[in-house]
């Protein structure tokens, strides 16, 4: 084929595999590729919270620009770092069949999960260090950035007693330590463990090619989980974590709304025929609003746009 698709992707280990997956399954298709590592904002500033940046995208947002500049035709993203609002002219083509969505503990040595000993548990995540301090109120969180190599490295250098992660980031590029604690009662982000890839809403040619490699029910799973984070935040960052799973034809939808200090937890499970689950992660966030979640939200703006 003629032209030559110009992949954009960030260029930590972990978003040059996602995109070389991606440049293989194109090939594979017969499609001529090329990659395009780029550096991205969220990349270079390392010494603040992402929620500190106040701005949501940051991931994805020199992609974006690059992208409409016409630089690449298309990017690949881990999923849950797309804001669920995309920029005008950019559309989501392609929903890779999805990895495992997990998070997972990564330590040197478990024996302070059992114990009642005082422990400090390192992640950058709102989501995380809420949903971890629910479960152990005496614990301390403290914050940790960077990509997923940095921040191990960082946990060897420092006196913490595990860091979490996303246990399909740390499988892809190989760094999954054998002893990791899999984290099955935490609520992952929605779309964790899932890669996107989006392209110009008019180039037919590349949307096209990338059809191909959707898989409708990564799809599906996560845009009920990104329409429950979509309803619940109006722009805001937050303890969301949102999972849906498929058994035989039906889904199996949790919600979960923390605040900030994980004290208060709402949350939702509803099971519905796959045939069904159009609307169901906003009907989902609409009753976590009802049961408190509003106000809930409220209080994390007020306490987030304190910290700016
Ligand atoms: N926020 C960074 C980020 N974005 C996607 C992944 C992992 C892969 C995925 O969830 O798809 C990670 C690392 C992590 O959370 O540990």
């Amino acid at each position: 084929m003629s032209k030559i698709i110009k992949i954009g992707t960030r260029d930590s280990e972990l978003a040059l595999w996602q995109a070389t997956t991606v440049q293989e399954k194109l090939e594979t298709l017969g499609y001529d590729t090329t990659l395009v590592p780029i550096k991205s904002t969220g990349d270079e500033v390392l010494d603040k919270p992402l929620y500190e940046l106040g701005i949501t995208g940051i991931f994805t947002k020199t992609l974006d620009i690059a992208l409409l500049k016409g630089q690449i035709d298309i990017a690949v993203h881990s999923m849950k770092d797309v804001p669920t609002q995309l920029p005008k002219g950019i559309v989501q083509v392609a929903v890779l069949e999805r990895a495992i969505s997990h998070d997972i503990l990564v330590h040197k040595g478990a024996g302070f999960l059992e114990s009642n000993s005082p422990a400090t548990i390192a992640t950058g995540s709102l989501r995380r260090k809420a949903q971890w301090l629910h479960k152990y109120p005496s614990h301390k969180v403290v914050d940790l950035r960077g990509n997923v190599n940095t921040r191990l490295i960082k946990l060897i250098e420092n006196d913490w007693q595990g860091a979490i992660f996303a246990q399909a980031g740390l499988e892809r590029i190989k760094l999954l330590p054998k002893d990791a604690v899999v984290l099955d009662w935490m609520v992952p982000a929605p779309a964790q463990g899932a890669m996107v890839v989006v392209a110009q809403k008019d180039d037919a040619f590349s949307i096209k090619a990338l059809q191909k490699l959707n898989d409708p029910n990564s799809e599906l799973g996560t845009s009920i989980e990104r329409e429950f984070l979509r309803t619940l935040e109006g722009g805001c960052t937050a303890p969301i974590g949102a999972l849906a799973q498929f058994e035989d034809q039906t889904v199996h939808f949790e919600g979960v709304l923390f605040s900030l200090d994980g004290k208060q937890r709402l949350a939702i499970q509803k099971s519905v025929p796959q045939k069904e689950a159009k609307g169901l992660g906003e009907k989902c966030a609409k009753e976590i609003l009802s049961k408190g979640g509003d106000k809930l939200m409220q209080e994390i703006r007020n306490e987030n746009s304190a910290l700016h």
